[in-house]
């Protein structure tokens, strides 16, 4: 292909989110039942953070009924309708206000926030990160290759489903190439490419130089023989609500409970016994969400310990419980919490 005719050939990803036309009489039409009462939620339809996101739904005791092929599903229990959409696509309809919540990838957010800075009235509030969907948006080159660092990059071609951000890191990048010389205005060099799925294939069938594209393992990457030479975000899945949501309060009571599931999930409960004496090393160990709770036991010179501990860390805890002297260590699974 010839230098500088990519970008005019292939337009890169638009800004309306393509379902935009579609969803709106689907809306309209659903059920039968006005949406004007409800609260808005978007929730990704499919891919990588759908599940993640109905077992968050089901912990917040969040009913509904979602009929086969329909985007819409009213919620039994809450003035609340779940709008399913493409993950890519819920910054723009949370952000121009037309649905209240919404769960997608911080990736997405920043995205679509390149091409659309929020404003006092516009854009999306980030209420909680919700601890999972994490992975990394990479620049990613043949593994086997000669190029080596990101600057090695410019002026060739790159494939990506993330053009905006792609864009602005390389127009960042050539910028300090060019030094004091560097125009903001100055064409792009390095040539995007937008595609929809399969980024990693994108090398190997001869259509880009290196890619931009998430990873979490790195299974994808080294099966196409990429390897990962800088990042671009680090991402995970967030609850974001628009600047003015239409039952601020609603929008209080779903969050309270998202943020209480989540809690639950990150962390365990661990109760132990130790004498008073090594209560201070203990405490140091497990020092808790707020504070670790103590008992006096009936024993003479032993306490009790109920402390709140992340789950990820449990382990290495109660070894070093152990080695203090800890007794009678157990960990409990938390269903559901609100905590300050
Ligand atoms: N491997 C992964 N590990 C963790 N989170 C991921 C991973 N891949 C994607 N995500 C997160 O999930 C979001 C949606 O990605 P996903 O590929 O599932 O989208 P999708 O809506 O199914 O679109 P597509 O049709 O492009 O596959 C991403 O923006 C990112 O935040
Ligand atoms: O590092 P890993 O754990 O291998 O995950 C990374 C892969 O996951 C996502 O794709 P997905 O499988 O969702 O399909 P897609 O290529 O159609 O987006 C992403 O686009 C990578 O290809």
């Amino acid at each position: 292909m010839e230098n500088g005719t990519w970008l005019d050939e292939v337009p890169k990803r638009p800004h309306q989110p393509r379902t935009w036309s579609r969803e709106l009489p689907i809306i309209a039409d659903a059920l039968g039942t006005s949406l004007s009462d409800r609260l808005l939620f978007a929730v990704p339809k499919k891919g990588r953070l759908h599940q993640a996101c109905l077992d968050l739904l089901h912990g917040s005791d969040i009913q509904f009924h979602r009929h086969s092929r329909l985007d819409i599903a009213l919620v039994k229990n809450h003035p609340l309708a779940l709008i399913f959409l493409p993950a890519a696509d819920i910054p723009t309809f949370v952000g121009e206000g037309r649905v209240d919540l919404g769960i997608t990838g911080r990736d997405q957010v920043e995205e679509h926030e390149c091409i659309a800075p929020p404003t006092e009235t516009t854009g999306v509030t980030e209420v909680l990160d919700l601890d999972f969907g994490k992975c990394k948006l990479q620049v990613q080159v043949p593994a086997k290759g000669d190029l080596q660092r990101p600057e090695d990059l410019i002026g060739k071609n790159v494939v990506t489903s993330f053009t905006n951000l792609t864009e602005r890191y390389f127009r960042k990048l050539e910028a300090e190439q060019a030094g004091g010389n560097g125009s903001a205005d100055a064409p792009l060099k390095t040539k995007i490419k937008f595609v929809g799925g399969s980024v990693e294939a994108a090398c190997a069938l001869g259509v880009a130089d290196g890619i931009v594209d998430l990873v979490e393992s790195g299974e994808t990457m080294r099966a196409a023989g990429l390897k990962a030479i800088s990042t671009v975000v680090d991402t995970s899945a967030i609850l974001i609500k628009s600047k003015q949501p239409s039952k601020p309060e609603l929008v209080d009571l779903i969050s309270a409970r998202i943020r209480g599931v989540i809690t639950a999930q990150k962390y365990v409960l661990c109760t132990y016994n130790i004498k008073r004496s090594q209560l201070e090393a203990a405490c140091k160990i497990t020092r808790g969400k707020r504070a670790p709770t103590i008992t006096t036991l009936e024993e003479e010179g032993w306490v009790a310990v109920s402390v709140m501990v992340e789950r990820k860390n449990i382990a290495v805890a109660m070894d070093q419980l152990t080695a203090a002297g800890a007794e009678d260590i157990l960990v409990m699974k938390l269903e559901n919490s609100r905590t300050g």
